[in-house]
């Protein structure tokens, strides 16, 4: 039930977690990488969940295999391409795309400013080729600690007028919002918007972090604001967005089952929640299947359907002229 009169957006989605099972095929023979399978259907278990992973870190493994096979800044632009028509094929009038570029870099140790280069030039190259709307979310991944998130704030630094955007993503348990203050500083500083991973594998207590010290205005999951009354109301009121991904929290185990998701709620409640895929490659999925299998499953009515698309529009980081153009652009279609 995607309203079509509307314009269809996702703002939660990583662009390294969706990297096609066929280019990482194509980019291990072009690299002669060794990869743990050299079919499409033998690669798959590797490279998709297959089965609910136990937790956060688990299912992260999944995108390993996806950067693994980045070889030159060539194939990052390729990713970003290929990231750009994988949103139009379905539908989508404007995306958010998130990438970490430390992460990309890493297995090959590219150079980190020139795979945001790289990732800049794809998706607009992609944009005009397929004629829908991108903007870029710089992520660090908090997993390689407050050294490497800083290296990779400078990457992003180093082209800051090509993203809109700072986000920090990975072990949430493990490495808390607190340790990245300054980062977050410096990112507010650049005139960037803020959305923050919170509240996916930690407690309602990361959500608040990210509002209060991290300056988010977003936050990504933020499932766990269920458990607290207060910081629900705290959300709705200030026009906190939270970004949704269904199938995403079933796999990472952070949600038993669809029907028991606190989407509902939030909608209910009045908070800018939205539908997004987060790692669609890895996970198997599309927005298409968000929209139509995973929100009913989670009890969505139309109505409330509706709504998490509109909030999609809502909360987007453009400004109000770019949302009216984005709008009127649906509509002449
Ligand atoms: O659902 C998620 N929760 C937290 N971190 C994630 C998720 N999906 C991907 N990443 C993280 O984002 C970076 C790549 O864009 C990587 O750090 C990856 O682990
Ligand atoms: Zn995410």
């Amino acid at each position: 039930m995607i309203d079509t009169t509307l314009p269809l957006t996702d703002l939660h989605r990583h662009l390294d977690g969706n990297i096609r099972a066929q280019t990482i095929l194509d980019l291990g023979r072009q690299f002669n990488l060794p990869l743990p399978a050299d079919t499409l259907e033998s690669l798959r278990p590797h490279v998709q969940v297959v089965e609910t992973a136990p937790d956060l870190v688990s299912f992260l493994q999944k995108l390993d295999w996806g950067v693994k096979v980045l070889a030159d800044l060539d194939a990052c632009r390729r990713i970003a391409w290929e990231n750009i028509e994988d949103a139009a094929l379905n539908g989508l009038h404007y995306v958010e795309l998130r990438f970490s570029p430390g992460y990309m870099a890493m297995t090959h140790n590219l150079p980190v400013a020139g795979v945001v280069e790289a990732v800049i030039e794809g998706v607009r190259q992609g944009c005009r080729d397929f004629g829908i709307e991108a903007r870029l979310i710089g992520i660090m991944s908090r997993t390689f600690g407050e050294a490497a998130c800083l290296a990779e704030l400078e990457a992003l630094l180093a082209h800051r007028d090509g993203i809109t955007a700072l986000d920090l993503a990975g072990d949430e348990l493990g490495f808390p919002g607190s340790l990245f203050l300054n980062h977050f500083n410096r990112a507010r500083d650049a005139g960037w918007h803020i959305t923050v991973h919170a509240g996916e594998a930690a407690g309602p207590e990361s959500i608040w972090q990210a509002i209060r010290e991290l300056g988010a205005e977003r936050i990504g999951h933020g499932v766990k604001a269920i458990e607290d009354p207060a910081l629900m109301d705290f959300l709705a009121e200030h026009g906190i967005g939270i970004e949704s991904c269904l199938t995403s929290n079933i796999q990472t185990s952070t949600v038993a089952s669809l029907d028991k998701h606190p989407l509902i709620t939030f909608l209910d409640k009045g908070v800018l929640a939205t539908i997004n895929t987060d790692d669609p490659a890895v996970q198997g999925i599309d927005i298409i299947h968000e929209y139509t299998v995973a929100a009913p499953q989670a009890g969505l009515s139309a109505t409330q359907i509706r709504t998490a698309q509109q909030n999609g529009l809502t909360i987007a980081f453009l400004s109000d002229a770019e949302k009216q153009a984005l709008i009127a652009k649906v509509r002449a279609a």
